[in-house]
């Protein structure tokens, strides 16, 4: 099987998702990293009232247009406990931010521009009408629909649902995602490591950037490199109702490299094999009846790629995010000269720096702040190190020429995705 390029292999991971998950309704405290199953409409008006801007007096504006001007104060209104007379020629309402504007009133006045004595209050400066005060309905009425299905939910999202009148909101159910290691050489974080060993270190990590993209981790493990222990744990995977089964290593061609052999064995619709890309050239893609296949590379650099370029997207796409689809990229400016790139996309591990750029303009001299991606001059797959300090990683296409630093270039920023 020949490489396919990365937009066919996502464009097919994508299609293999289908339809987003059923919908539940979830506490808008617990919807953060949810998508919206449904447009949202508002339930009430916000403000429901005319309601105060600041804290002082509620007038008649036509009072105060001879300042100062001595008004009695027949009465409070606060916010939740309103005052339920009405404002008459030559009186005032002390009132607080908001609270409920009383009837006849047209303006607020600061109370740093009044005086109160006693039951009086004497104002200094003349109001406009409408002054501080803000209308029923000023933000949105109800009815108004604010939140459109499809939307990824964050704190601002929550605040103008419960503002709209919801507490439960309908969201797309979180995908159960398996997360299966596999190789003798490795054991667990933290575990005894054997002469011949090393630690799992991808396990933990993507289970971090499944949670992170909205999904619900569940750690398989380690498998060893034996078709009896993949099968056991593939079948967990089954049995849980996974919507995806994430695997680690074994993706390759060596001898050892059981992972593909497993799943065919339990019957495995295979979309793809292989894919021009570097690093993360054996991604392997499939379906196994209603489970979704990911066969990450071991190489931990090379799962984290694959994870952020296809594993992401599967998952913001099963969650019914309408923008799991989006080019993840933006521009930036080379910091290095590159030799030509060969045959597979290249997403190398770069750091970023603002740069300040002297611009000469004809009304004089601006600065202009620039990002710089400068690649780290190893990228060996298997370097946890450099891609700690990297900040993003830098798009080459397939036989790019050569770049010379300055040149605009393409990044992904990795703090979106880790
Ligand atoms: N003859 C060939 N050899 C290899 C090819 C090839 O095309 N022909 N491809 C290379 C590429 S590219 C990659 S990437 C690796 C990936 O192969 P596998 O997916 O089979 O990965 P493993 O062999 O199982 O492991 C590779 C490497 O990564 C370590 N590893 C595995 N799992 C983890 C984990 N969860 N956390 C941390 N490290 C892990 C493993 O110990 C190996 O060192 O194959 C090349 N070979
Ligand atoms: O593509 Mo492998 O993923 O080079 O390390």
């Amino acid at each position: 099987m020949s490489l396919i390029s990365v937009e066919d292999a996502l464009s097919r991971v994508l299609a293999s998702v289908g339809e987003p998950l059923e919908t539940e309704y979830v506490p808008l405290a617990s919807c953060a990293g949810r998508t919206l199953a449904e447009d949202l409409s508002a339930l009430r008006d916000q403000p429901p009232f005319p309601a105060s801007a600041m804290d002082g007096y509620a007038v008649r504006s036509i009072d105060c247009a001879q300042v100062p001007a001595s008004l009695q104060v027949i009465g409070t209104s606060a916010a939740g406990a309103r005052f339920t007379g009405t404002i008459g020629p030559m009186e005032a309402v002390r009132i607080f931010t908001g609270a409920p504007i009383p009837d006849g009133a047209d303006a607020v006045v600061l109370q740093e521009d009044a005086d109160p004595s006693g039951d009086r209050v004497t104002v200094k400066e003349a109001p406009r009408s409408s002054r501080h005060i803000r209308a029923a309905g000023l933000d949105f009425r109800a009815g108004d629909v604010l939140l459109q299905a499809g939307l990824r939910l964050d704190s601002r999202h929550i605040a103008l649902a419960a503002a709209m009148g919801h507490g439960t909101l309908p969201v797309h159910r979180r995908p159960k995602v398996a997360i299966l290691a596999t190789g003798d050489e490795l054991v667990r974080a933290g575990e005894p490591v054997g002469p011949d060993q090393i630690t799992a270190s991808s396990l933990p990590a993507t289970i971090l950037m499944v949670e992170r993209a909205g999904a619900e981790a569940i750690d398989l493990g380690i498998a060893r490199d034996d078709l009896a222990s993949l099968d056991e744990r593939i079948q967990t995977a089954r049995d849980i109702g996974a919507d995806i089964l994430v695997t680690l290593g074994g993706a390759s061609v060596g001898e050892h490299d059981l992972v593909q052999e497993a799943l065919s064995r339990q019957g495995m619709d295979l979309g793809f094999w292989r894919v021009a890309l570097r690093p993360g050239k054996p991604l392997m893609h499939g379906r196994l009846g209603s489970t979704l296949l990911l066969g990450l590379p071991g190489n931990p650099v090379s799962s984290l790629v694959c994870a952020v370029l296809f594993l992401v997207p599967a998952i913001r796409a099963l969650l019914g995010d309408q923008r799991a689809a989006d080019d993840p990229t933006e521009d930036a400016i080379l910091g290095a000269d590159l030799p030509p790139n060969r045959e597979r996309q290249d997403y190398m591990r770069a750091s970023l720096a603002l740069q300040d750029v002297p611009l000469t303009l004809t009304q004089g001299q601006e600065r202009l702040m620039l990002c710089v991606a400068t690649p780290h001059l190893l990228q060996d797959s298997s370097m946890l190190s450099i891609l700690e300090r990297s900040d993003a990683l830098l798009v080459r296409p397939p036989h790019a020429p050569e770049a010379t630093a300055g040149e605009p270039c393409r990044i992904i920023r990795l703090e979106r995705f880790c």
